[in-house]
């Protein structure tokens, strides 16, 4: 008998999301170039489970289900194309094709397009959670029309994690919706693990705590209102033994981050929009200050260290917590805003009531906040800001105070916050009726006669200043 799902990328995701999708009780089928992937593939199957695995593609999509429903997870770019190229021949109209990498929305939009002039329906999911995720429950985050989503929901909502037995999957928007949201859930990942990383600088060399504390601390922090994934495998983190020396691992890893662009490209297209995301802005320049190694280590030299932190260990705790409270709050704010002015702008239709829930689990930015952003979007399904949100106000003022101390007392000691103070020069600006850029509207004028608006009439104007 056929299949029901086809997979086209039998890496670590592609073969765990088969798996997962094998063990919710649908046939399945997945190819890869590399035959050790195929037999990798079938020997991981949970005995009892319909799994096949094909070096040749003609083959897996001779043996799938019409309108057959198969998926991609190839690395973004490039080689998406070339899989589209080879599957093309072998397509029937109403097929429906997913790309579950990290692509870029504009690619997802070209590639929708050209497959619809060919009657087929293409997808671009966002798959949340990494490998663990993709095997026993990841966030999805689809994209593109709703018929073909209709076709492929009963296996996404299959695998999907759940929350009050709810799948981490909905329909998110049109064309390009999916990959958009997986983008900015990435730009909101790497401001929270930056902020995160500021926090352990203020605990580790600000109040002198060791990994033990550290892992005591984020440990403490995950039962609380901090509870999320990423604070979860940080107190991990501070406990993983080094297997090559006596210490810990955390201590021994290089302080250069990596990045594979999904952060970029969120700061660039909210600088396109345009929309203002500046933590997020803040943690793509933080990995990339983290570059110039050599250049720091000079300027330390020249520079010199952080002095002091002057409050108790415990009272500085609870300050730090209150911070990343804050920031992380803050973080979310930015990404859902920008969310919220992309669907208006590029007509995507993305409805974020859902984005929040599907965030709830699965996802590496899951955390009992969203919970938080649920309610409400459930009381204005188009808030344009979580920050306009009462029962959203009501947290961020209630760690206000702390957050602006920190931020205070990590400026006068020297320590690089930048994810803190984005966050927190970004509230400031946000609830600020009437901002200082009159004078900067006055001095455009002045030097370039790019005209302002009054406050008072109608109309624009320009004055020959200092005449
Ligand atoms: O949601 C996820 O499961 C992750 O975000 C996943 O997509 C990947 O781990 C990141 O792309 C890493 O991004 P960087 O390499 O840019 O940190």
């Amino acid at each position: 008998s056929l299949y029901d799902f086809g997979m086209i990328g039998l890496g670590v995701m592609g073969r765990n999301l088969l798996l997962n999708m094998a063990d919710h009780g649908f046939s399945v089928i997945g190819f890869d170039k590399d035959a050790t992937k195929t037999g990798a593939l079938e020997s991981a199957a949970t005995p009892g489970t319909t799994v096949k695995g094909v070096a040749d593609l003609a083959t897996m999509v001779q043996l799938l289900e019409r309108p057959r429903k198969l998926m991609m997870l190839v690395p973004a770019g490039q080689p998406v194309d070339d899989v589209i190229a080879s599957l093309l021949p072998l397509l029937e109209p109403g097929d429906v094709v997913i790309d579950g990498g990290n692509s870029h929305y504009t690619d997802t939009l070209r590639r929708v397009k050209y497959l619809r002039e060919k009657n087929i329906h293409f997808m671009g999911i966002g798959v949340s959670g990494g490998e663990k995720g993709a095997r026993t429950g990841p966030s999805i985050m689809p994209g593109g029309d709703q018929d073909a989503y209709a076709k492929v929901k009963p296996m996404l909502e299959a695998i999907a994690a759940k929350v009050n037995d709810t799948p981490c999957v909905a329909y998110l928007g049109k064309e390009g919706a999916g990959h958009y949201v997986k983008m900015v859930h990435n730009g909101i990942e790497y401001a929270i693990m930056q902020l995160i990383s500021e926090a352990y600088t203020l605990l580790q060399k600000g109040a002198g705590l060791n990994n033990d504390q550290l892992h005591e601390v984020f440990d403490s922090w995950n039962k609380g209102s901090l509870q999320s994934f990423l604070v979860e495998i940080t107190a991990d983190i501070f406990n993983q033994k080094d297997d090559k020396t006596a210490g810990r691992l955390v201590d021994m890893i290089s302080d250069k981050a990596g990045s594979k662009g999904t952060g970029k490209w969120t700061s660039q297209d909210a600088m396109e929009l345009p929309v203002a995301v500046p933590t997020i802005d803040m943690a793509v320049a933080m990995r990339t200050i983290s570059a110039y190694k050599d250049q720091r280590v000079a300027a330390e030299e020249i520079y010199g260290d952080p002095a002091a932190i002057h409050v108790t260990a415990e009272m500085w705790i609870k300050q730090v917590h209150d911070a990343l409270y804050f920031a992380t709050i803050l973080s979310y704010a930015q990404g859902l805003a920008m969310l919220h002015e992309a669907s208006r702008e590029l007509q995507m239709d993305i409805p974020l009531p859902e984005v929040v829930k599907v965030w709830r689990g699965g996802c590496i930015i899951r955390s009992s906040l969203l919970e938080v952003f649920t309610q409400a979007y459930q009381q204005n399904t188009d808030l344009a800001n979580i920050l306009l949100d009462k029962g959203v106000a009501y947290l961020v003022k209630s760690v206000e105070a702390n957050t602006r101390s920190v931020v205070a007392q990590a400026a006068t000691a020297g320590f690089p916050v930048a994810g803190f103070m984005s966050a927190l020069s970004y509230f400031d600006a946000f609830r600020t009726g009437r901002m200082a850029t009159n004078l900067i509207q006055a001095q455009r004028d002045y030097f370039g006669a790019h005209t302002y608006q009054r406050i008072d009439m109608p109309g624009t104007f320009h004055t020959e200043w200092n005449q």
